[in-house]
């Protein structure tokens, strides 16, 4: 497998996962802000999470549907890299999310089937990156972060996009190293799988995690 996979770990919520992440080497930390999440930050946590954190760790909040009274909000209390926007989004707003805040935005596609990935294309015209992630359940309270994975195969030969993209959704340190290798993902997105409850990152599965991506 590549060496150069990059990971992202995804809700985290105290110095200690911080810390975690970057001394074991993921290249992204992300912060969520969406109440009904288990690993819902404040931004003034996540101020502090974020001024401590490592230059060259990519600093992403995760917003759902996020209008914009709440991201002036969260872009002037939090440092931050990046928006990953993780609800239902239009490629309009995509656009005029990243016209107006001047940072890198990475929209959430959300994957069940093979129709699923036209989105993928049409978001590519807007989006600095892509994150293909499971689709959520009907009626789930999450639309991510849901331990859920779709069926790799539908990535299978489809190793180049136009964007940048991650691969998310269900992924653990046991089952990475088979998802890399199905969707040639050259990067990993993982919030649930390395965790020991609910909002609760295990530092022994991050470690592990990522130096499963380097098989
Ligand atoms: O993690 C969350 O709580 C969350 C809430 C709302 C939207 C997205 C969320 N997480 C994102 O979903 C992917 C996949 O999660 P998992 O690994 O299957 O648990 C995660 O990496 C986050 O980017």
């Amino acid at each position: 497998m590549a060496a150069d996979i990059r990971v992202k770990v995804c809700g985290l919520s105290t110095p200690q996962d911080v810390d975690c992440v970057a001394r074991a080497g993921a290249a992204y930390a992300g912060f969520v802000f969406f109440e009904k999440s288990p690993r819902n930050v404040s931004y003034e946590t996540a101020a502090t999470l974020a001024a401590a954190a490592p230059v060259g760790l990519c600093k992403v909040a995760l917003t759902v549907n996020a209008g914009d009274a709440e991201l002036d909000a969260l872009t002037e209390a939090v440092p931050l890299d990046m928006l990953q926007l993780h609800g239902k989004e239009t490629p309009q707003r995509v656009a005029e999310v990243k016209a107006r805040y001047g940072l890198p935005v990475m929209k959430a596609i959300g994957v069940a089937d093979a129709a699923d990935l036209a989105q993928i294309d049409i978001y590519s015209d807007v989006a600095d990156q892509l994150l293909i992630d499971a689709k959520p359940p009907k009626g789930a309270d999450l639309p991510g972060g849901n331990g859920l994975a779709f069926d790799w195969r539908l990535l299978a030969g489809r190793k180049y996009w136009r964007k940048p993209w991650m691969l998310a959704g269900g992924l653990t340190p046991d089952n990475v190293a088979e998802a890399i290798r199905m969707t040639g993902a050259r990067q990993v997105d993982v919030s649930s799988g390395v965790e020991s409850a609910p909002g609760v990152k295990d530092a022994d599965l991050i470690r592990a995690f990522v130096e499963h991506t380097t098989g």
